[in-house]
C-alpha cells in the first residue's frame, strides 16, 4: 500500500511523486518504457540538440567578422552525437537513481487502473491510500490517409531519434513539431517539403508565422500552404511517394522519410478506464484541482462528448466568480446546507463534492478555469486544444462572449442564476487525478510540471486534512495554464510568446490594445547581429491595464520571455512596468519602447 501512485514517470508524473514524497507521503511510480517520458528522449531535449548548433550558427554568420572565422560547415554526424548526448543514450539509468534517490518507488511495467484506488502492473496489484495520479502523456496522431501507415511514417520520436539524416524529408502538417523538425533537417541538409494544410502555424501571431515561413523558404524548404496528402506509398526502393493536392490540383512528391506533426492523442487506450467508467483513449478532463471529471475524445479539435456535457445544477458563482473549489475533507470553501456557496467562487454538488469543472467567468470577463485561449482561426495560443464548431473546447473550458458570458459549453450561468458544471462522477471521486499532456490543458512540459507541483501539494494538503487553496493564483490552483502560458518554438526566428494572441483576445471579447514594435529597430537588436530581423507585440488588457499577452519573433528572443510571463503573472499594473527599466544597450529595451508605443498617461 502506498500514499499515491502515479502512472507514468513522464517529467509530471516524476514531479508528482516528488512533491508528495517531499509532503512525507509515500508514492510508488509505474513507467513502461523509460524514466524521464517523451520529454527527455523524444520531445523537449533530442529536438532543441538537433536545433542548437545551426541556431549558433546562424548567429556567428550575422556578425561579419566572426563570420570570417567560420570556415567550415555543420557537421550533422556531430550534430547527431550530441544529439545523443541529450537523450542519455536513451538510457533512464540516471533519472531512474534520482527516483530512488528521492525516495519513490519504481515499478517497470504497463500500468492499468482495476478499480478506484487499485492499479495493476503486469500482473503486480498496487493500492492507493489516498490517490492515484494518471500522467501518462501523450502520443503521435496519425491521421487516416491511405497507404500512411503501411509506409512507416516517422513521427516526432524517429525525427528526434534518428541515426541518419534524410536527402529528402516530406512533412504533413506545420504546427509546433512541424517547423522546429524542418529547420532543423533542412539546416542539416535535407531537402525539406512542408504540407502546410492550415497555415504555418496557425496557433501563433501571424506576423510571427510570416517571419518563421520567409525564412524557411529562405533556408530552401519548400513550404506549400493549403496542400494536404491524400494517398502515401512507400515503393521497394524504399522512397516514399505523396499524392498532394491543394484542393485544385493533384502532384506528387518524392522523399526518403515522411513526418507526420499533426497533433497528439492521450495515453489512455489501454489504462483501465472503461473500469471505472471513462472512455479508453480519451483526453481526461479536470476539474482546477486536476480530479478528473470525465473524457473527451481523442484528437485536434475534437468536440467533447455528449455524455460528459454539464448538467444544470450547482450554485451561482460569487460576484467575482472565483474562489475555491471544496475538497471532500472540507479543505477550501465549502459550501453552505443551502448549497450557495460561502466565501465566493465555488461550485458545489449537494454532497459538498466538487461539481464545478469546465470555465467560471470571474466579473472582469477573464477565464478562471479550464482550457486554453483559442486564437481566431481556432488555434491554441499555448498549444493544445482546439474549439469545436459548438464553440466548446476539446482540452476543457469555454470561451467567453463579449459580454463576459460564457459562449459555448462548459458552465454556462443560467437565466435564474444556477450553473451547470461537471464534477467527478461516483468513479473518479477525490482520489483520481490527471496532470500533464493527458489531461489535454496545455501540451507542455514546464505547464506540466508547474500542474504537478500544484497537484502534489494539494494530495498533501488532503492527505492532512489541511486546507486546499485552488483559488485563481492559489498555492494548489494551476491558474498560469489559462492566463501566463510561456512557451519558445525553435524555430529560425525564435517565438516566444505568453498569455494571448491579438486574436484569441477578440474571441475571449477582451477590451484590449495591441501595440507593435519592429524588434530590428532596438539598439540591441542592431549589435546582436547585422540585419537584425524580428517583431514585438504587446496586448494590453485596457479594463485591468495589465498585459495579457506577448508574442516576440527574433533571432534569440527565448530567453526574454520570462519578463513578460511575470509581468502577466503578477498582473503587474502598466504604470509601474515604467519603473522596470530595461538596461541599454539590449534587446530587452522593445519593452521601454513597447510602453512608448502605448503612451503614458500625462
Ligand atoms: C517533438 C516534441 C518536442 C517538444 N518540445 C517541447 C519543448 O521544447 N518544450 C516543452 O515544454 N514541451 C515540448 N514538448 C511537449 C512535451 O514533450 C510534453 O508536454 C511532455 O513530455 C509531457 O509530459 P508528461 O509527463 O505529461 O508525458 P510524457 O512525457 O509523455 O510521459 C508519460 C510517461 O508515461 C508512460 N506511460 C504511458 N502510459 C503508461 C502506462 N499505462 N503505464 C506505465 N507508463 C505509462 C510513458 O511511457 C511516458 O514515459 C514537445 C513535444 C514533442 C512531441
Ligand atoms: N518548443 C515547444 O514548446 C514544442 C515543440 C514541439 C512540440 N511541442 C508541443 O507538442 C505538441 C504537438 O505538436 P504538433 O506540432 O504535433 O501539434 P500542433 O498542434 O502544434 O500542430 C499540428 C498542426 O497540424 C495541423 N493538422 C491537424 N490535422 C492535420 C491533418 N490531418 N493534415 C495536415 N495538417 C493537420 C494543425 O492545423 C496544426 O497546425 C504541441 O502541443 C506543441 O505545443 C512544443
Amino acid at each position: 500500500m502506498y500514499d499515491v501512485i502515479i502512472i507514468g514517470a513522464g517529467p509530471v508524473g516524476e514531479n508528482v511523486a516528488d512533491r508528495v514524497v517531499q509532503g512525507g507521503l509515500t508514492a510508488a511510480i509505474v513507467e513502461r518504457e523509460l524514466v524521464g517520458g517523451e520529454c527527455s528522449y523524444w520531445a523537449c531535449m533530442p529536438t532543441k540538440a538537433l536545433l542548437r548548433d545551426a541556431a549558433a550558427l546562424r548567429a556567428v554568420r550575422a556578425l561579419p567578422a566572426a563570420r570570417q572565422a567560420v570556415t567550415g560547415a555543420l557537421d550533422p554526424a556531430a550534430v547527431l552525437r550530441r544529439r545523443d548526448d541529450f537523450a542519455s543514450h536513451w538510457k533512464d539509468d540516471g533519472q531512474a537513481s534520482w527516483l530512488e534517490s528521492a525516495g519513490v518507488a519504481l515499478h517497470r511495467g504497463h500500468g492499468r487502473i482495476l478499480s478506484p484506488r487499485t492499479v495493476e502492473v503486469d500482473g503486480l496489484i498496487l493500492e492507493a491510500r489516498h490517490a492515484v495520479v494518471v500522467a501518462t502523456g501523450s502520443s503521435a496522431l496519425l491521421p487516416d490517409i491511405p497507404g500512411l501507415r503501411e509506409s512507416s511514417p516517422w513521427t516526432s520520436r524517429e525525427a528526434a531519434s534518428a541515426t541518419s539524416v534524410p536527402a529528402r524529408l516530406a512533412i504533413i502538417g506545420a504546427g509546433v513539431v512541424a517547423t522546429e523538425m524542418a529547420t532543423a533537417y533542412a539546416a542539416l541538409g535535407s531537402t525539406v517539403t512542408v504540407l502546410a494544410r492550415d497555415g504555418v502555424l496557425p496557433a501563433v501571431e501571424p506576423f510571427a508565422a510570416d517571419l518563421v515561413t520567409t525564412s524557411l523558404r529562405e533556408s530552401g524548404v519548400t513550404v506549400l500552404t493549403g496542400a494536404s496528402a491524400t494517398a502515401v506509398h512507400r515503393d521497394d526502393a524504399g522512397t516514399v511517394h505523396l499524392t498532394v493536392t491543394d484542393g485544385s490540383t493533384v502532384s506528387t512528391i518524392a522523399a526518403d522519410e515522411v513526418l507526420v506533426a499533426i497533433g497528439r492523442t492521450p495515453n489512455t487506450t489501454d489504462l483501465g478506464l472503461e473500469t471505472i467508467g471513462l472512455t479508453p483513449g480519451a483526453w481526461l478532463t479536470v476539474d482546477d484541482s486536476l480530479r478528473v471529471t470525465g473524457s473527451r475524445p481523442s484528437g485536434p479539435g475534437s468536440p467533447p462528448v455528449a455524455d460528459n456535457r454539464p448538467e444544470v445544477g450547482g450554485s451561482l458563482p460569487a460576484v467575482d466568480g472565483r474562489g475555491s473549489l471544496p475538497s471532500a475533507d472540507g479543505g477550501g470553501s465549502l459550501p453552505s446546507v443551502d448549497g450557495q456557496l460561502a466565501g465566493g467562487g465555488s461550485l458545489s454538488s449537494a454532497d459538498g463534492q466538487l461539481a464545478g469543472g469546465g470555465s467560471l467567468p470571474s466579473a472582469d470577463g477573464q477565464l478562471a478555469g479550464g482550457g486554453s485561449l483559442p486564437s481566431a482561426d481556432g488555434q491554441l495560443a499555448g498549444g493544445g486544444s482546439l474549439p469545436s464548431a459548438d464553440g466548446q473546447l476539446a482540452g476543457g473550458g469555454s470561451l467567453l462572449a463579449v459580454d463576459g458570458q460564457l459562449a459555448g459549453g462548459g458552465s454556462l450561468p443560467a437565466v435564474d442564476g444556477r450553473v451547470g458544471a461537471d464534477g467527478p462522477s461516483a468513479f473518479t471521486g477525490d482520489w483520481l487525478y490527471a496532470a500533464g499532456d493527458v489531461n489535454h490543458r496545455v501540451l507542455l512540459t514546464h505547464q506540466g510540471k508547474y500542474q504537478a507541483r500544484a497537484l502534489g501539494d494539494a494530495i498533501v494538503a488532503r492527505a492532512r486534512g489541511a486546507a486546499v487553496d485552488d483559488s485563481p493564483w492559489g498555492r494548489h490552483a494551476v491558474t498560469a495554464d489559462e492566463r501566463a502560458v510561456p512557451q519558445v518554438i525553435f524555430t529560425e526566428p525564435e517565438i516566444a510568446s505568453v498569455g494571448v494572441t491579438a486574436a484569441a483576445a477578440e474571441a475571449l471579447g477582451l477590451n484590449v490594445r495591441v501595440v507593435d514594435y519592429d524588434l530590428g529597430a532596438v539598439a540591441g537588436s542592431a549589435l546582436h547581429a547585422e540585419g537584425y530581423r524580428g517583431q514585438a507585440r504587446m496586448i494590453v488588457d485596457e479594463k485591468r491595464h495589465v498585459i495579457v499577452g506577448v508574442t516576440l519573433a527574433g533571432p534569440d528572443v527565448a530567453e526574454l520571455i520570462h519578463a513578460a510571463t511575470i509581468a502577466i503573472a503578477g498582473e503587474v499594473p502598466i504604470d509601474r512596468l515604467w519603473h522596470a527599466v530595461p538596461a541599454f544597450p539590449t534587446v530587452s529595451e522593445v519593452w521601454l519602447r513597447l510602453l512608448e508605443a502605448y503612451g503614458r498617461p500625462s
